[in-house]
Order: C-alpha cells, then structure tokens, then sequence
C-alpha cells in the first residue's frame, strides 16, 4: 500500500501539473492549495456479484451500485480498479461506460477544481453500473487533500460565467450538495449519498438531515 500511495501522489503531481499547463497557470498557484507534508485520502471500495434477485431490478441496461454523484472536496480523483463496471456522464448527458485498462489508472475532476476554474473544468458526474458485474470487483481512488485553511474560489481569469464550459448539470441533488461551503461537510454528506440504502440502515439521523437537506 505505501508504494501504491506513493505512486499515486507522484502520479498526482505529475496530472497537477499538466493541469497547470492546460490552465496556463504557474505550477505554484495549484502547489499553494496543497500542505507541504503531503496528506491524502483514500478507501478500498469492494462491489460484490450481482445475484439473480438484484438482476432482476436492472433498467435499460443499468442496475444501481455508487448513486451518481461528483467528488466532493477535490481537485482530482486516481483510481485503480479490477474489473470494468464505472459510468461517467458525458456533455451530451450520456453515461458512457469507461474501459477496464488493466494497469491504468482513471482520474476524473473534483468539485474544487470546477470552482477553482470558475466551471470551465466540469466536475466528473460518475457512477458504478453493478450489472456489468459478474464477479468481485475492488477499486481503490486515491485524492491528495488540499489545505482546509485555504479558501477555493474562481481564479480571477474564470470568475466569469462566460468561462463555464456548456454542460449538462448534475442532478438536483448534487447541485444542493456543491452549495455546501465547508469541504469536511460537504465530503461526509457526499460519502452520506454514495450508497443512500446502507446510510438509512447505519445512520438513520444523517439520513433523514441529508433528506430535509434535499441532498439525498
Ligand atoms: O468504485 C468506483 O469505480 C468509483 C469510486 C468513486 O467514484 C469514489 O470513490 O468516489
Ligand atoms: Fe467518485
């Protein structure tokens, strides 16, 4: 796990900085937002096969794992995986499906990198399709975390409407969710969404604040 971890943060960097290139920013104005010592986040995530009884739930080709949702408190999302089963919603509003590269690593936009760029770098709305699942699958995302004690808000060149890219919103509930100011908040809820059916069974209070709240 150490070397995956170190892999990820060196992986990190590197993305960070082809982001900057895009941005046509300093590598610093992205390196301020992170501590020095480097801090992280990170689960192992297991999906179990589906069975014949879940099987029979599936709709038009989907049946429910992770509910579609966009990280919350990140800039970028690294994630390994096992086997295929992740849908990621295109500007179309799509789900397309994205390809199990054995030995590649998926990354994906954070909420904070979307705020950062005033929505010219669109948040990846993403969500796990159980029915492509037909044996254990395990993934792991890796996010390395940025200072609490900074603020994120558009960078002067993209605090502007014109410079949000045309794109299909995310749901209702993910919008109510991106309004959250504080990031540590706004993560336990986005955790709270993920899986809403185990949230109701294990934390029944946090179920019913995220309902009034309209977040789940
Ligand atoms: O397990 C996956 O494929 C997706 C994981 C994910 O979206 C997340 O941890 O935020
Ligand atoms: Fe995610």
């Amino acid at each position: 796990m150490e070397t995956l971890f170190q892999q990820y943060r060196n992986l990190n960097i590197t993305l960070n900085e082809h982001v900057c290139q895009l941005l046509n920013i300093p590598n610093k104005v992205l390196n301020d937002f992170f501590p020095s010592k480097a801090e992280f986040n990170s689960a192992i995530w297991h999906y179990f096969p589906v069975t014949p009884e879940i099987l029979s739930e599936a709709q038009d080709g989907f049946l429910q794992g992770m509910h579609e949702h966009r990280d919350p408190s990140t800039f970028l999302t690294c994630l390994i995986q096992s086997r295929a089963g992740l849908q990621a919603k295109n500007h179309a509003g799509t789900w397309v499906d994205v390809p199990m590269v054995p030995g590649g690593v998926v990354f994906n936009i954070g909420m904070q990198l979307m705020k950062l760029t005033g929505g010219k770098f669109v948040a990846t709305t993403h969500r796990v399709n159980t029915l492509k699942i037909d044996t254990d699958r395990y993934t792991i995302p890796y996010v390395m975390s940025t200072r609490l004690d900074v603020p994120i808000k558009p960078l002067p060149q993209f605090d502007s409407e014109e410079a949000a890219k045309i794109h299909v919103p995310p749901n209702a509930q993910v919008l109510k969710l991106m309004k959250i100011e504080d990031p540590l908040l706004r993560s336990g809820y986005a955790r709270l969404s993920l899986f809403p059916a185990a949230t109701q069974k294990l934390y029944p209070k946090e179920f019913e604040e995220g309902r009034e709240m309209g977040i789940l």
